[in-house]
């Protein structure tokens, strides 16, 4: 499915935990956020989480597709775009949350919008890592994320041969 070499799999558990971390994080930073901008489709499921734990409830989304058949991306477009009336004052005190950064691409386009907002991402690789303000894990740029939204539960090979007798 992927051609990164490595492969990171996120359980619920595990994403639910990251989530909750960076909320943790988020926290510290602000007493309050007027709003979160989710990035879809990614940006909802930790959006949620992290919603329920600041007591955050405007949620906007910005609707951006880049990646397609998983592993390579296209060309980006943005699909929905922000509600002009967050978009005063160059997004100061708006928090957008992604799931992850990767070249960094999605970051830009929508830091351009709301120049001013604060970016969080659970996840970050080296090269969308600058774009970022606040993230909780860093994988490799050869790392492959896999998302539990996106996994199901299948047989596992023994790491070891069978020995006869
Ligand atoms: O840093 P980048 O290289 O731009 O990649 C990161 C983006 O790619 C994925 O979204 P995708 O466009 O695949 O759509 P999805 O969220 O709907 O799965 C991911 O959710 C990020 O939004
Ligand atoms: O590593 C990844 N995992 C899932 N989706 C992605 N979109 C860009 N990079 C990734
Ligand atoms: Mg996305």
């Amino acid at each position: 499915m992927s051609s990164a070499e490595k492969s990171f799999p996120v359980s619920w558990d595990q994403f639910h935990r990251d989530a909750r971390a960076l909320a943790w994080r988020l926290s510290s930073q602000r007493a309050e956020w007027k709003a979160i901008v989710c990035i879809t489709r990614g940006g909802l499921v930790p959006a949620a989480i992290i919603a329920r734990e600041l007591g955050t409830r405007l949620i906007e989304t910005v609707c951006v597709a880049s990646y397609h058949e998983y592993t390579s991306q296209g060309e980006l477009k943005v699909l929905k775009e922000i509600n002009p009336a967050l978009l005063a004052d160059g997004g100061e005190g708006i928090l957008i949350v992604d799931d992850l950064t990767d070249t960094g691409k999605t970051a830009g386009i929508v830091r351009a919008m709301l120049p001013k907002a604060h970016f969080a991402t659970v996840y970050a690789k080296p090269k969308g890592r600058p774009l970022v303000d606040t993230f909780i894990t860093e994988v490799s740029q050869d790392t492959w994320i896999y998302f539990p939204w996106d996994l199901g539960l299948s047989f596992q090979a023994p790491i070891g041969k069978e020995t006869a007798g």
